[in-house]
């Protein structure tokens, strides 16, 4: 089958899982108070406080936590950290906390050498390079712009994010495929190749059309597995 477009994960995929864990998620939770506190009259931290106590109301209903309750709310953020949830204004709030230390050069994005040797090839062959991660829109540009191998960021031809649904649910894939679409006239979900590293993400992509490649980054490829299985981008082929 052919590929036309190529839509990678970002965090095991093309970079590792403990980048994020331990340099951005600890970034977020340090600074997360300060620069909530200090922009909290900001229209975007003030959509995404706004957004937050409504998630706390729908999942427990006559929470105390209002968007007017910072203190509060900067506390169920943290938890949100701690627990690796994958809720929108929590990752919109850490896209904006990340932006000030990749300026100061505090980290760089870790790339797998693989990741970047292989994105730039299919960039240069022509295959248009799209990423869907739960990170923010704005989370991934940082992370391709301020990498350890340079700016990345030209490489792509675009980004998703938790705005066009959860990465384990097949109608996130079709919504993608969908707005894919209205850049490549007559592409079919079939022609787009996902790569991943969580088999969930990978079943959803699958459910919804798409092609599948699985990166096993620890070595234990699967016996059996529905997605193709490989260690590193120079086993995928879309050509
Ligand atoms: C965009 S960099 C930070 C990644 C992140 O916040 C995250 O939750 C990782 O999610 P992914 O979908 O890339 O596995
Ligand atoms: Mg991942």
């Amino acid at each position: 089958m052919t590929v036309k477009v190529i839509l990678t994960d970002i965090e095991g995929t093309t970079s590792s899982i403990a980048f994020v864990k331990d340099v951005l998620f600890p970034y977020a939770a340090s600074h997360l108070a300060g620069y909530v506190r200090a922009n909290r009259n900001a229209p975007l931290v003030q959509q995404q406080l706004q957004a937050t106590a409504q998630l706390l109301e729908e999942e427990s209903p006559g929470s105390e936590a209002t968007a007017a309750d910072t203190d509060a709310l900067i506390n169920t953020l943290l938890e949100w950290i701690a627990a690796d949830r994958k809720a929108t204004p929590l990752k919109v709030l850490q896209g904006l906390i990340w932006e000030t230390g990749y300026k100061n050069g505090d980290y760089a994005a870790h790339m797998y050498p693989d990741a970047t040797a292989n994105l730039r090839q299919w960039h240069a062959d022509g295959i248009p390079l799209y990423v869907y991660s739960s990170g923010s829109v704005k989370a991934q540009q940082l992370f391709f712009g301020y990498s350890q191998d340079g700016n990345l960021l030209p490489l792509f031809s675009g980004h998703f994010d938790t705005q066009s649904g959860a990465k384990q649910a097949a109608d996130s894939y079709r919504n993608i495929v969908q707005q894919l679409q209205t850049q490549h006239v007559g592409l079919l979900a079939a022609d787009v190749l996902f790569l991943s590293d969580i088999e969930a993400e990978l079943d959803a992509a699958r459910e919804a059309g798409l092609q599948t490649c699985w990166l096993i980054r620890d070595g234990k490829i699967p016996q059996a597995s529905a997605h193709t299985a490989v260690p590193s981008f120079d086993f995928v082929q879309p050509l």
